[in-house]
C-alpha cells in the first residue's frame, strides 16, 4: 500500500509551509516523507520535490498560448484538467515504490475542492495505482477568530469533505500568530457547538443584516453540530510537539480509516444498518 496527503486550502493557507514542516519531521524520525507540487503557478516553496507539475505544463503557459488564453483562475484548472489527460506522465514520475508517503502539494483555488470535479478524478486515479488518499484542508486561523468566519470556514471545509467523499481531516493554520485573547475565543467554537458561535455573532453586535437572517444562522450552527465531526484541529508550526501529533492523526487516517464521517448524526440515527 501507498499513502498521500492531498494537502489542500485556499491561497496563502499555509499549504507548502505545511508540506515543508512534514518533510522536516520526517527526516527527524528517519522517515521519507515526499512532496508532489501540483500548484502550477507556484513561485516559490522550501522543498524539493519528487514531481512538479510546473515540468508538464506552467499556469504562464496557459495564459500566453494564443488559442487558450485563459486568465490565472482559468489557467489552474485547465492546468490540473492537462494533468488528467497526462496521467501517464505523473504516474512515471513516482514510479511505484511500496509504502511510499507523499504529501500533494495541491493549488490554492478553493473551487477545485468545493464543486469542480478535477481534484476528485485526481483521487481516483491515485487509488488506482494503490495510494490510500487523505485530504488535509488547511484554513488560516486569522480567518477564524469570530463566529461568523467560524461558521463560514466550517462550511467551506464541510463542503469539501462532502464533494471530495474520502478520509478528511481540517487543519487550522498560522495558530502561531494568534494573540492569548484570540486562542480563548477560538477555543468555544472548536468544539462545534452551535450555541457558542450564535453567541459570537449576538455579542459582536446585532446587525439588522444579522437580524433578518438570524434562523438561517440557528439552522446551519445546527447542521454544523449535527455534523459533530466537523472538526479542526490546530497546528502550530513553531510548535514541534504539534507536527508530531498532527502526523499521529493523519497516519491513523491514512491507515486504519479512522477518519471524519461525512454523514451526519441524524442521519446516522435514521440508518436502518446501523439500528439494532
Ligand atoms: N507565522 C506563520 N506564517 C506562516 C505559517 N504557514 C505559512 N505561513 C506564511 O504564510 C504565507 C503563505 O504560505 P504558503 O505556505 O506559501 O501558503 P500556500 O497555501 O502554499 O499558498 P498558495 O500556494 O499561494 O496557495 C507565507 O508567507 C508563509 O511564510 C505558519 O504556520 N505561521
Amino acid at each position: 500500500m501507498r499513502y498521500a496527503q492531498l494537502v489542500i486550502g485556499p491561497a496563502g493557507s499555509g499549504k507548502s509551509t505545511y508540506c515543508n514542516a512534514l518533510v522536516q519531521q520526517g527526516v527527524d524520525l528517519n522517515r521519507n516523507i515526499e512532496v508532489v507540487n501540483l500548484d502550477p503557478a507556484a513561485e516559490y516553496f522550501d522543498y524539493q520535490p519528487v514531481v512538479d507539475i510546473r515540468e508538464l505544463i506552467h499556469v504562464q503557459d496557459t495564459m500566453e498560448d494564443e488559442e487558450l488564453h485563459f486568465g490565472p483562475n482559468g489557467g489552474l484548472v485547465f492546468c490540473i484538467e492537462y494533468l488528467l489527460e497526462n496521467s501517464d506522465w505523473l504516474h512515471d514520475k513516482l514510479g511505484d515504490q511500496e509504502d511510499d508517503y507523499i504529501l500533494f502539494d495541491c493549488p490554492g483555488q478553493i473551487e477545485l475542492y468545493t464543486h469542480l470535479t478535477a481534484m476528485k478524478k485526481l483521487v481516483k486515479q491515485l487509488q488506482d495505482w494503490n495510494f490510500n488518499v487523505c485530504s488535509v484542508f488547511l484554513v488560516d486561523v486569522q480567518f477564524m477568530t469570530d463566529g461568523a468566519k467560524f461558521l463560514s470556514g466550517t462550511m467551506a471545509a464541510l463542503t469539501v469533505m462532502v464533494n471530495l467523499e474520502i478520509p478528511h481531516v481540517n487543519i487550522l493554520s498560522k495558530m502561531d500568530l494568534l494573540s492569548v485573547g484570540a486562542r480563548k475565543r477560538l477555543d468555544r467554537f472548536l468544539d462545534p457547538d452551535a450555541h457558542a458561535i450564535l453567541g459570537d455573532i449576538e455579542l459582536n453586535g446585532m446587525s439588522a443584516f444579522n437580524e433578518k437572517h438570524r434562523n438561517l444562522t440557528e439552522t446551519i450552527g445546527k447542521l454544523i453540530e449535527s455534523y459533530s465531526l466537523v472538526r479542526f484541529i490546530p497546528l502550530n508550526l513553531k510548535d514541534h510537539e504539534s507536527i508530531a501529533d498532527i502526523l499521529i492523526t493523519i497516519d491513523n487516517v491514512i491507515q486504519y480509516g479512522e477518519d471524519q464521517d461525512v454523514r451526519s448524526k441524524d442521519y446516522e440515527e435514521e440508518d436502518p444498518e446501523n439500528s439494532d
